[in-house]
C-alpha cells in the first residue's frame, strides 16, 4: 500500500521474503533500473551534465553502482566515488561493481574541488547505517550537502535513522537530499524530525514485489483519504445547533491570548457556537471576532458541549478542579497545553483521563509529552513514534504528538505520520489553533481518530497554502491559520462533494 511505513526489522524480512525464488543480485539491480529512471526524470534536460554517484560500503552501494552503470548505458557522464569499508563488500554489490567498471561509467578516489555536476546520487549508507558518519565518509556528506545542484538520496538520505527521523549522532551529519527513492516500502523515518529536511521528496519503488505480500506496517503516512468519509456538505436545513458548541477552557490572568486563538481555529472549522471560559476576569468580548461568547469558566456549564481545555490555562487550583470536572463529563474532550501539564504532575487526574468512555483527544508538543511520560524531551524526539505510541496506552486516548511530521496515535497501537505542514508553523499559538479545529471537529461528531487525522492535515495544509501564497514560512503568524484552514476545509468538502439537486440549466 501507498502510504504504509515499515520499520528496519520489518523491512529485513520483507527484503528476505522478497528473494526467495530470486536470482541473486535481482532486487539490487531493480533498485538500480528504478534509480537511474528516476535520476533521468530529474535531469530532465540537463542530460549533458556530469552525475556524481557516491557508493558506500554495504548493499546501498551496490544499488548506487547499479544506477551509475545502467546511467551510463543511457549516454550520460556518470562518475563514482565507491568507498569501500574494511569488510568485504557483498557478492551482489561486487557484481554491481564489475557491472560498472566493464561499461564507461568513470571512476575517482576524491571530490574534485570544482565539480559541476547536475545531480549528485546518494548510496553511501541505507538501512544498515550503524553508528554516526565519520571520516572520509563525512567530508563527502559535508560536500554533497554544499553544493546546490539536486540530490536523490536511495533508499534512505545517509545519515538518518529510517526508523526515527534522527540525524543517527552525537554529532552525526546526514545527506541533505532533494528526492528520495525508496525501496520495498516507505519508512517512518522520512517523514517525522529531521526526516522531512533530509528526504525532499520521497518516491516508493516495490521492486517488483507484490504489497499484498507485506505485513501489516508499523504506521500509515496521514491523506485526506483517511478521514474523507466523514466530509459532507452543509445540508440547507441547518442552523447553529447543527455544528455543536465549542467551549474553549483557558485563558488565567494574562494568558487570553491561547483560548481565543483557540476559539477562531474552532470557529474557523466550522463549530456552529464558540465560547471561551475563562478562569479569570477578562473582557466581555473580542473585537477582532465578536462571534466568540466570552464567560467565566467558573459555573460554566459544560453539558452538551465539546470542550477544548489547556490554553493559557495555568496550574492553578482552579484549573485543576475545572479539568477534574471536564475529565469527570462525558464531552468529547481535546487536552491541550496546561491541561496536559497537569495531567503529567497527576496520577489521579491520569486515571481519570484513563478511565473516560466519551472521545478525548491530546496534543502535546514534545516537552509536554515529556512531562506525560516523566522523561526528557530528547527521549520524546528520539523516537516520536514509540513515545506517542505509549502516551495514548497509558491515556486510553487518541494522541497528536506535534512536530515537523506530527505523529497521530491511538491505544491500539494505531499510527499515523501528519505530512503537511512547514516551519511557518513554528510560531506561538498555532499549538492553539490546531486544538480549536480539532475541537470543532469532534463538535461536528467526528470519532476522536478522525478528528485529530482531519485536524492535523487541515491545520498543516492551511500552513501550505499560506506559503503558496507568500504568507510564510518566515512571518506567518497563528491568527493567519484559521482562516486558511477554512478554505482547506471547504475545497476538501467541494472535493467530496455530489452535486445534490437537479441540474440548472
Ligand atoms: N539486500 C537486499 O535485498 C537489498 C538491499 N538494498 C539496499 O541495501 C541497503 C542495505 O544494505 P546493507 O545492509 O549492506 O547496508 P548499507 O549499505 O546501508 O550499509 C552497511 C555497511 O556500512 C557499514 N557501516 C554502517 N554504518 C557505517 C558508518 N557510520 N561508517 C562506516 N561504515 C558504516 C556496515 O558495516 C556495512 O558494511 C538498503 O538500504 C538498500 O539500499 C536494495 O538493493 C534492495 C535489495
Ligand atoms: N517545523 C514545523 N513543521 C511542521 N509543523 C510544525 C513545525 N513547528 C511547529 N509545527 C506545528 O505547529 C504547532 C505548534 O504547536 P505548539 O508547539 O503547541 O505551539 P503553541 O503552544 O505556541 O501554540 C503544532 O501543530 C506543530 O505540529
Ligand atoms: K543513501
Amino acid at each position: 500500500m501507498d502510504n504504509h511505513l515499515y520499520t528496519v526489522a520489518q523491512l529485513r524480512a520483507i527484503e528476505t521474503a522478497a528473494y526467495t525464488g530470486l536470482p541473486a543480485g535481482t532486487l539490487m539491480r531493480r533498485a538500480g533500473e528504478a534509480a537511474a529512471r528516476y535520476a533521468l526524470e530529474l535531469l530532465g534536460d540537463r542530460r549533458d551534465k556530469p552525475v556524481l554517484v557516491l557508493a558506500g560500503p554495504g548493499n546501498n552501494g551496490g544499488d548506487a553502482l547499479e544506477a551509475a552503470a545502467r546511467l551510463a548505458d543511457a549516454g550520460v557522464d556518470a562518475t563514482v566515488l565507491f568507498q569501500p569499508g574494511q569488510r568485504e563488500i557483498s557478492e551482489e554489490a561486487q557484481s554491481a561493481h564489475e557491472r560498472a567498471r566493464a561499461g564507461t561509467v568513470g571512476f575517482i578516489d576524491m571530490l574534485p574541488p570544482d565539480g559541476d555536476w547536475g545531480l549528485v546520487v546518494d548510496g553511501l549508507f541505507g538501512i544498515g547505517l550503524a553508528r554516526p558518519i565519520e571520516g572520509d565518509y563525512r567530508e563527502m556528506v559535508d560536500a554533497v550537502n554544499a553544493m546546490r545542484c539536486p540530490v536523490l538520496a536511495l533508499d534512505v538520505p545517509s545519515g538518518l535513522d529510517a526508523d526515527t527521523g534522527a540525524v543517527v549522532g552525537p554529532g552525526g551529519v546526514a545527506v541533505r537530499a532533494s528526492h528520495t527513492i525508496t525501496f520495498l516500502g516507505d519508512k517512518p523515518g522520512l517523514h517525522t524530525l529531521d526526516g522531512r529536511d533530509h528526504a525532499g521528496q520521497v518516491r516508493v519503488e516495490m521492486l517488483g514485489v507484490d504489497p499484498a505480500q507485506l505485513p501489516a506496517p508499523v504506521a500509515r503516512r496521514g491523506g485526506a483519504e483517511l478521514f474523507g468519509h466523514l466530509l459532507a456538505a452543509r445540508r440547507h436545513n441547518s442552523h447553529k445547533g447543527s455544528y455543536g458548541d465549542v467551549a474553549i477552557v483557558g485563558g488565567a490572568h494574562g494568558m487570553l491570548g491561547a483560548p481565543l486563538l483557540a476559539a477562531r481555529g474552532a470557529l474557523h472549522a466550522g463549530a456552529g457556537r464558540v465560547f471561551v471560559a475563562m478562569l479569570d476576569a477578562g473582557p466581555g468580548y473580542d473585537s477582532v471576532q465578536p462571534e466568540l461568547m466570552l464567560r467565566q469558566a467558573d459555573g460554566f456549564d459544560f453539558t452538551g458541549r465539546t470542550l477544548v481545555i489547556g490554553p493559557g490555562m495555568g496550574d492553578s487550583a482552579t484549573a485543576m478542579r475545572l479539568l477534574a470536572r471536564a475529565l469527570d463529563g462525558d464531552s468529547p474532550l481535546l487536552i491541550d497545553a496546561d491541561a496536559i501539564n497537569l495531567i503529567g504532575a497527576s496520577p489521579d487526574l491520569l486515571a481519570r483521563l484513563a478511565g473516560r468512555a466519551a472521545p478525548s483527544v491530546l496534543t502535546p508538543h514534545p516537552l509536554e509529552g515529556a512531562r506525560l511520560l516523566g522523561m526528557t524531551t530528547s527521549v520524546i524526539q528520539a523516537d516520536r513514534l514509540e513515545a506517542a505510541r505509549e502516551m495514548a496506552l497509558r491515556t486510553r486516548a487518541t494522541v497528536i504528538l506535534k512536530g515537523s511530521g506530527s505523529i497521530v496515535a491511538r491505544p491500539d497501537g494505531e499510527m499515523v505520520i501528519n505530512p503537511t505542514g512547514n516551519a511557518g508553523l513554528a510560531t506561538a499559538g498555532s499549538g492553539d489553533v490546531l486544538a480549536g479545529i480539532c475541537g470543532a471537529l469532534l463538535a461536528q461528531g467526528w470519532p476522536a481518530w478522525e478528528a485529530a487525522l482531519g485536524a492535523a492535515w487541515i491545520h498543516g495544509a492551511a500552513a501550505d497554502l499560506l506559503v503558496a501564497h507568500g504568507i510564510g514560512p518566515i512571518g506567518m503568524t497563528a491568527g493567519e491559520l484559521p482562516a486558511a484552514a477554512r478554505a482547506v476545509l471547504n475545497l476538501l468538502v467541494a472535493e467530496v462533494s455530489t452535486p445534490s439537486g437537479p441540474p440548472r440549466s
